[in-house]
């Protein structure tokens, strides 16, 4: 079972692991933490339970501004996203969207808010357990890690009703599963368990459904312990193989490296190596 968020009167127990309550104002979607022995790690939780977390603009909007907050956070060095027990997404939501015509889809930008998720800065930890549907699977693959439960299903249901993925369904997916299984996944809507996620490459590791979470964060919190600085310069390299030739990408990829070299934190983390200590980071 998942486990839930234990409350007590100055702090929250999630697992074993010690989380202090948000300075974050209250939003009405989404649940919002830091976690992590140091309360290093930010977690978002999609909370909208009766929907199985359809993501409406309310929604998205509260993630949005929760994600800058934490990314605009010198003390959050990493970010997890995800839902409850049986659904981290079961798609856009559907009802909000039957009136749409082209001319206010396009006119007003529909979708374009969703861009806050894969511009973040800092690092971010998709946990899926249950339903990673339509936009909810395009969500999961916005982020940099997937880490799944063993009862997650990722599908890209759309053409069940008429329309086709607007997020990254048809791009994302096919760039980590290869074609034949995104073209099979996106054409009949055939949704794929945690464990053919994990051998197709779309997640990187599977743990039993109440685990994953605190795996999640066991992971952030490693992200979180090292600089800053040349994480993000590291997110952007990897980022990078999606969006560049591999000619530009190793190029791309060779410059941020010699500029890890104009940094105190390279110098840093080399000195500690050669003096068998801990390095100390400071992020410049
Ligand atoms: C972003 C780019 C483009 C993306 C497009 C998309 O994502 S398209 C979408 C791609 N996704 C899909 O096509 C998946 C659509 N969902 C399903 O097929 C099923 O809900 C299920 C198989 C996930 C779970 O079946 P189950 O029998 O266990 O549960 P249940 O069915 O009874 O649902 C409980 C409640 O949640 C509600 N609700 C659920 N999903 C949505 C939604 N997306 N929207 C709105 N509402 C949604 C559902 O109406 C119900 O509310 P009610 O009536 O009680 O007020």
């Amino acid at each position: 079972m998942f486990r839930a968020l234990t409350s007590t009167r100055s702090a929250f127990v999630y697992g074993a692991q010690v989380a202090r309550l948000s300075t974050a104002k209250a939003h009405e979607m989404i649940h919002v933490e830091r976690v992590g022995l140091n309360g290093n790690v930010g977690l978002i939780k999609l909370n909208r339970p009766k929907a199985l977390n359809a993501l409406c603009g309310q929604l998205m909007s509260e993630l949005r501004v929760a994600l800058r907050e934490f990314d605009d956070d010198d003390k959050i060095g990493a970010i997890i996203l995800t839902g409850n027990e049986k659904a981290f997404a079961a798609g856009a939501d559907i009802k909000e969207m039957i009136n749409k015509d082209f001319a206010s889809t396009y006119s007003g930008r529909f979708l374009e808010e969703w861009t806050a998720v894969s511009d973040t800065r800092k690092p971010v930890i998709a946990v899926v357990n249950g339903y990673a549907l339509g936009g909810g699977c395009e969500l999961a693959m916005m982020c940099d890690i997937i880490y799944a439960g063993e009862n997650a299903f990722f599908g890209q249901p759309e053409i069940n009703i008429g329309t086709i993925p607007g997020a990254g369904g048809s791009q994302r997916l096919t760039r980590a599963v290869g074609k034949s299984l995104s073209m099979e996944m996106n054409l009949t809507g055939n949704r794929i368990d945690a464990k053919q996620a994990l051998t197709s490459g779309l997640v990187s590791k599977v743990y039993p459904t109440d685990e994953v979470v605190n795996k999640a964060i066991e992971l952030g919190e490693k992200i979180a312990a090292q600089s800053p600085l040349i994480v993000a310069m590291c997110k952007e390299a990897v980022n990078s193989a999606y969006e560049m030739t591999l000619r530009e990408g190793l190029h791309f990829e060779r410059r941020l490296f010699h500029n890890t070299f104009a940094t105190k934190d390279r110098k840093e983390g080399m000195s500690a190596f050669a003096e068998k200590r801990k390095p100390t980071w400071t992020s410049s």
